[in-house]
C-alpha cells in the first residue's frame, strides 16, 4: 500500500511563517512548477526526518513522541514503499555488515520486536532490558493483555507466535551464477525484499519494487548462533521451566538454513543443542529449589509416516488424549545431563532422511520434531503439598518446500518433494485458518499439521523461525516464505497458566473459604465412594462366611431355632451394620464366625429338644399301648391260662418300663394334656379289636410273638406314631 505524504505535507506547510506563505503563492504565480518542486521538496525533509528519527531510535530506542517532528508511519503494518534509492546490489553486503554489527549484542539482549515504538509496560509480562534499558513486553509468557504486531489490543487470554527471519550467507553457487542479494534487513527488525533488476535494465533499474515486512527479530546473514537462540529460544525455555508448553519451529525453502539453525554444526551448534545445554545449565542452578526430571524423544515425518528417529522401527500412529496429539509408542528417554541428550540427538540424526538434492546437499526429507518434557517437583514448604509442574519443549526442523524443478526428477526425491509440499501446504492451510478465525482448522489434513496443532492453536508459546536465502536466484521462494511468515504472526494463542497438578495457593481470604469447601466437597465424595466400597467388600465377605461355616441350616430347624419374630431383626441388625459402613476389619470377621456360631448352637439346641419330645411322645404311647395290653388281659382272665404267660411277661415289661421312668405319672398328665392320647387310645383298641385293623394279626399272630420273644431288643416303632395313620382310621 503507497504511503499518503499529502496530509503531513500540508501540515507541514501550516506551520510556516506567513511571510515565507506570501513568497511561496508569489512564487507559484511565477513558475508554474513550483508546486511540483515544492513537493519534491518536501519529499525530501520527509525522507531527512524520517532517516533521523530512525538513528534517533537507534540511539535511544525511546517511542517518538515530538509534537513537531511528522509522525512515523506505523511501521508494524506491512507496506509497500517505492524507494528512492538504488536497486541493491552486491555493495549491499557492506551495508548489511553494518546492520549486522548493530546486531551484535549481547546473549542478555533482546531486540526486535514487533511493536518497538509503542514501548508498552505491562507489569505481569516478563520485561527484557534493551540497550537503553527501557521495558519491552514480550508475549511468550502473557498473562495480561498484550499487543498484537499492529499496536492492537490482544484479548486477555491471548497471545500470538513470534516470528523471526533469519538470512543466509550466499552460497558459492549463488555467487557463482552472479546472483545479486535482494534482501536487507533493516533496524534488525524490518526486511526489505526487493526484487532484483537487471543492471542493464535501464528502464526498470530506478523504479525497483521493494516489499517491506516488520518481524519480532530478524537476523542477518552474519548472526551468530548463538544471538539467534538468546533471541528467540532462551525465554521460551524459561516458560518451560515454569510448566508451559513451547515449541520453535524452522521454516523456509530448500537449503535456507532450517537445519543449521536447528542442530547447526560441531563448531557452531544451533538451537536445539544450544537449548538443550541451557537447559540443564538451568536445571543445575535450580537443583536446590526442587527436583527436576527430563524426558526427550525425537520423531520424524517422513512421506506422511510417522517414525521415531530414537528407536527406529515400525511407523507410529497419532492419537488425540488430553495431553493433545501424541504419537503412540513413541520411546521417551529419562536423560540427565546435557551429553546424553547430545548422544541421542546424534544418534536421532543418523536415523533421519536426509538426501542430496540439487537444491541442498544434506537436504532433509523429513521433518524432525525433538520434544523434550520438563518435570518439576518440590515440595511447597508452606502447604506442605508438592508442586508438579509439567513443561514441554518441541524443538522442530521442518523439510523446505520445493519447486520441482529445484530438486532431482527421480521418483523417489520427487514423491517426498511431494509430499513435504502437500505438509506445508497444510501447515499454510491452518495459519490461514487460524488467521482468519475459522472454527475448523484442518489439522488433519497432514500429519505434521496434527503434531503441530498444540503449537499452533493451543496454549502453547510458539516460535516461528523463517530462513530465507539472499539470492535473488531464490526470489520466488524468499517472497514465499516472508509472506508466511508474516501470516503467521497474525496467529493468536491461547494462554494457559502452567500445568500443575498441586493447588495454587489462593490469595485472598474468599479463595480461601472457597477452595476449603470445594476441598470438603471433594473429601464427602471420596467417603462415600470408600463407603459404598466397603459395603460391597462386606456383602461378599458375609456371603463368603456363610457358605463356608456351615451347609446352609434345614428350614425346619432355622424355624424352630430362631422366634419368627426374631428373624427378620436379625436381619434388619444386618443390614443397619452395613449402611453403617463397618469396616471389614478382624473384628467384622471374629463377629461374623461367633454369629454363625451361635446359629449353629440354636439350630443343635432345637434339635435335641425336638428329638427329646419325640422320645417323650414315643414312651407315651408305648405305655399306653401296654396298658392297654394289659387291660385286654386281666379282662379276658379265663383265657388267662393259655395266655398268662404272655400277660405275665407284658406285665413285666410294663412294670419295668416303669421302673425306667420314674417321674411317669407326672410325664403321663403332662402327656395327657398335650397329646392326642386318648384318641390314640381309643383308636389303638380298634386297631388290636377290629380284624380290618392292621394290627389284628400283628397283636394275634406272628407279630405278638415275635414281640414277645423280642423282648429284650427295643421295641419295633409303633403305628399310632404315624401321623396319618390316625386320621385314615378316623374317616374310615
Ligand atoms: N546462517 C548460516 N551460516 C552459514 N552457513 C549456513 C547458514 N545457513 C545455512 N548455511 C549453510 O547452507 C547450507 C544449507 O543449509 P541447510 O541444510 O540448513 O538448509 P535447509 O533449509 O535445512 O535445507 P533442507 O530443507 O533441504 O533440509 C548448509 O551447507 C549450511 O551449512
Amino acid at each position: 500500500m503507497p504511503v499518503s505524504t499529502r496530509s503531513k505535507i500540508t501540515t507541514e506547510i501550516d506551520l510556516t511563517s506567513t511571510m515565507q506563505q506570501q513568497q511561496h503563492q508569489q512564487q507559484r504565480l511565477r513558475n508554474p512548477h513550483h508546486g511540483l518542486k515544492e513537493k519534491l521538496k518536501t519529499l525530501t525533509l520527509l525522507y531527512e526526518q524520517q532517516k533521523q528519527a530512525s538513528s534517533s531510535f537507534k540511539n535511544n530506542n525511546t517511542a517518538m513522541r515530538d509534537k513537531n517532528s511528522i509522525t512515523m508511519p506505523n511501521s508494524t503494518v506491512t507496506k509497500t514503499f517505492v524507494l528512492p534509492q538504488p536497486p541493491p546490489s552486491n555493495n549491499n553486503n557492506e551495508h548489511d555488515a553494518k546492520e549486522n554489527q548493530n546486531l551484535m549484542l549481547g546473549p542478555d539482549r533482546i531486540v526486535g520486536f514487533s511493536y518497538p515504538r509503542k514501548v508498552t509496560t505491562t507489569t505481569s509480562a516478563i520485561r527484557v532490558p534493551v540497550s537503553n534499558s527501557a521495558t519491552v513486553a514480550r508475549k511468550l509468557s502473557m498473562a495480561a493483555p498484550a499487543k498484537g504486531n499492529g499496536g492492537e489490543e490482544l484479548g486477555k487470554c491471548e497471545s500470538r507466535i513470534m516470528v523471526f527471519v533469519r538470512v543466509r550467507p550466499m552460497n558459492k553457487k549463488e555467487k557463482e551464477a552472479g546472483s545479486r542479494c535482494c534482501v536487507r534487513i533493516v533496524n534488525r527488525r524490518d526486511v526489505y525484499l526487493t526484487e532484483s533488476a537487471n543492471e542493464n535494465d535501464y528502464l526498470r533499474l530506478n523504479r525497483v519494487k521493494g516489499r517491506h515486512f516488520t518481524f519480532d527479530a530478524s537476523f542477518t546473514d552474519s548472526a551468530s548462533q548463538q544471538q539467534v537462540y538468546s533471541t528467540t529460544t532462551s525465554e521460551l525455555l524459561e516458560a518451560v521451566l515454569q510448566g508451559r508448553n513451547g515449541s520453535v519451529f524452522c521454516y523456509g525453502a530448500t537449503g535456507a538454513g532450517k537445519t543449521y539453525t536447528m542442530l547447526g554444526t560441531v563448531e557452531s551448534p544451533g538451537v536445539m543443542v544450544l537449548a538443550i545445554k541451557d537447559l540443564f545449565s538451568k536445571i543445575r542452578q535450580r537443583s536446590c529449589d526442587g527436583s527436576h526430571v527430563v524426558h526427550l524423544s525425537y520423531l520424524e515425518v517422513y512421506n506422511e509416516t510417522v517414525r521415531d528417529l530414537l528407536c527406529p522401527g515400525r511407523p507410529l500412529v497419532l492419537r488425540e488424549d488430553k495431553q493433545g496429539i501424541v504419537a503412540a509408542g513413541l520411546t521417551q528417554y529419562r536423560a540427565s545431563s546435557a551429553d546424553e541428550v547430545m548422544a541421542l540427538l546424534q544418534q536421532g540424526n543418523q536415523n533421519r532422511t536426509t538426501e542430496p538434492t540439487r537444491a541442498n546437499e544434506t537436504s532433509s526429507r523429513s521433518h524432525a520434531i525433538l520434544q523434550v518434557g520438563v518435570e518439576y517437583r518440590v515440595r511447597d514448604a508452606a502447604t506442605m503439598s508438592i508442586v508438579n509442574r509439567v513443561g514441554k519443549l518441541s524443538l522442530i526442523d521442518l523439510a523446505g518446500s520445493e519447486r520441482a524443478l529445484a530438486t532431482d526428477q527421480r521418483t523417489l526425491r520427487s514423491l517426498e518433494g511431494a509430499n513435504i509440499n502437500r505438509s506445508l501446504l497444510a501447515l499454510s492451510s491452518c495459519i490461514n485458518a487460524l488467521v482468519e478465525g475459522k472454527k475448523h482448522i484442518p489439522y488433519r489434513n497432514s500429519k505434521l499439521t496434527q503434531l503441530l496443532k498444540d503449537s499452533l492453536g493451543g496454549t502453547c508459546n510458539t516460535v516461528m523461525i523463517a530462513n530465507i536465502s539472499p539470492s535473488s536466484l531464490s526470489f520466488g521462494e524468499t517472497q514465499n516464505t516472508v509472506h508466511w511468515a508474516d501470516r503467521a504472526k497474525e496467529i493468536r494463542l491461547k494462554v494457559s497458566d502452567a500445568d500443575e497438578d498441586q493447588l495454587l495457593m489462593p490469595e485472598t481470604e474468599t479463595d480461601q473459604a472457597k477452595l476449603v469447601l470445594e476441598l470438603q466437597k471433594e473429601n464427602r465424595e471420596l467417603r462415600m465412594q470408600l463407603a459404598r466400597q466397603q459395603q460391597k467388600l462386606l456383602t461378599l465377605e458375609a456371603q463368603a462366611l456363610a457358605s463356608h461355616s456351615s451347609p446352609t441350616p434345614p428350614p425346619s430347624a432355622a424355624t424352630l431355632t430362631t422366634p419368627i419374630s426374631a428373624q427378620p431383626s436379625e436381619k434388619r441388625r444386618t443390614k443397619s451394620s452395613f449402611l453403617a459402613g463397618t469396616c471389614f476389619t478382624p473384628e467384622s470377621k471374629k463377629k461374623g464366625a461367633e454369629l454363625a456360631v451361635k446359629t449353629l448352637q440354636r439350630t443343635v439346641k432345637a434339635l435335641e429338644a425336638e428329638i427329646e419330645r419325640m422320645k417323650k411322645d414315643h414312651n407315651l404311647q408305648l405305655k399306653q399301648k401296654d396298658d392297654l395290653i394289659c387291660e385286654l388281659s386281666q379282662k379276658g382272665g379265663k383265657q388267662a391260662s393259655t395266655t398268662g404267660e404272655v400277660g405275665k411277661r407284658v406285665a413285666t415289661r410294663a412294670s419295668n418300663l416303669k421302673e425306667k421312668e420314674p417321674n411317669n405319672g407326672e410325664s403321663k398328665s403332662n402327656h395327657r394334656l398335650r397329646s392326642p392320647a386318648p384318641t390314640a387310645k381309643k383308636r389303638s383298641f380298634w386297631d388290636i379289636t377290629t380284624n380290618n385293623s392292621p394290627s389284628v394279626t400283628t397283636l394275634n399272630g406272628r407279630k405278638t410273638r415275635s414281640h414277645i420273644l423280642s423282648e429284650p431288643t427295643a421295641p419295633p416303632p409303633s403305628m399310632l406314631l404315624q401321623p396319618g395313620f390316625a386320621r385314615q382310621k378316623a374317616n374310615s
